[in-house]
């Protein structure tokens, strides 16, 4: 049998960072949202008792390491299955992005083997298997809009956003979420209104909810990679409603309500960086 999962990329609406834990992670709030750019995981089932992994990338590694073959042995061991799968991942999500694009990986792998093996968990068990894997992947198991808190596991779902248009731009750095977390200095935080943002997610305001974009991560990563603060002043000349770096960086993303301005802004960045991309929040 051969199956299929979307893994879409997400977005961070808005990241506060609330304090230091004992367990080297930070308390967070985010609330995050999925987007129309998505990897496409195959699912083929083996003879044999293995996992195997392909995909085509530069960045990621094919092997035990990859977050989907984590994945897949983590649902294979606690559930005691004796069968193989071959996972085949065309990547399209940019790589150490701030979009989740290995977390997302990872939690279509978790849907995908719980239809491909028939075990029938809810996605509130496959979010609990989730969290042994990375923060952001019980998120990612049930995609949307949520709010995410503790160190990013807790997850609750929120109202849909709004159907605008997204356009990314990321630089050709990658920026590791732990070195990030390192250099934070938390009185010296800008907290993002959070609130604010959840009210206006309520009332579906597509402009109170680009007032209140908002992550903590944004002034330092700026502060150790300069480009990033260019790429979000030029995509506000460019007249996105709201602008944000997503996660840790270093992507940052612009919102349009119309197709015609958020067209105009994929154009204005494309001659700044290399990789851009015009997608439609999922919500
Ligand atoms: C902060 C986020 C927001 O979405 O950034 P992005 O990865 O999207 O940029 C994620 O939660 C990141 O998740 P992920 O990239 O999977 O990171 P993890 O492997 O969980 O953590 C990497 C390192 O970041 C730090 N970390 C991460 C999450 C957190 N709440 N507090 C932390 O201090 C820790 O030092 C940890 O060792
Ligand atoms: N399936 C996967 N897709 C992407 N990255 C992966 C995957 N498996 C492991 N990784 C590793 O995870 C790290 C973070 O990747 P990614 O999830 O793209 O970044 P981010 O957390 O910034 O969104 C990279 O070092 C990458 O090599």
């Amino acid at each position: 049998m051969v199956l299929f999962e979307k893994a879409p990329a997400k977005i961070n609406l808005s990241l506060d960072v609330l304090s230091k834990r004992d367990d080297g992670y930070h308390n967070v709030e985010m609330i995050m949202t999925t987007i129309d750019l998505s990897d496409r995981i195959e699912f083929h089932e083996l003879k044999k008792d293995r996992i195997t992994i392909s995909l085509e990338s530069r960045f990621v590694p094919s092997d035990e390491r990859n977050l989907a073959y984590k994945a897949a042995a983590l649902f294979k061991e606690r559930y005691g299955i004796k069968a193989g799968v071959h996972i085949k991942i065309e990547k399209n999500i940019p790589v150490s992005a701030g979009l989740g694009g290995g977390s997302s990986d990872a939690a279509a792998v978790l849907r995908g083997l719980n239809r491909l093996w028939s075990k029938n968990l809810s996605l509130k068990e496959l979010a609990c298997l989730g969290a042994e894997l990375g923060t952001d992947v019980p998120f990612c198991v049930y995609g949307g809009t949520g709010i995410a808190t503790g160190r990013g596991e807790n997850v609750e779902l929120l109202k849909t956003a709004p159907a605008c248009w997204v356009v990314l731009a990321k630089p050709n750095i990658g920026v590791s979420s732990g070195a990030v977390f390192q250099q934070i200095k938390l009185h010296e935080i800008e907290h993002p209104n959070i609130e604010k943002l959840m009210k206006a997610l309520d009332k579906n305001d597509f402009s109170m909810i680009c007032a209140h974009l908002g992550n903590a991560l944004e002034s330092i990563t700026m502060a150790l990679h300069p480009e990033v603060r260019h790429i979000k002043e030029t995509m506000m000349q460019a007249g996105a409603t709201g602008t944000l770096m997503s996660g840790s960086g270093p992507t940052v993303y612009g919102l349009a309500m119309q197709e015609s301005k958020a067209q105009r802004i994929y154009n204005g960045m494309r001659g700044f960086c290399e990789e851009v991309f015009l997608v439609r929040l999922l919500g």
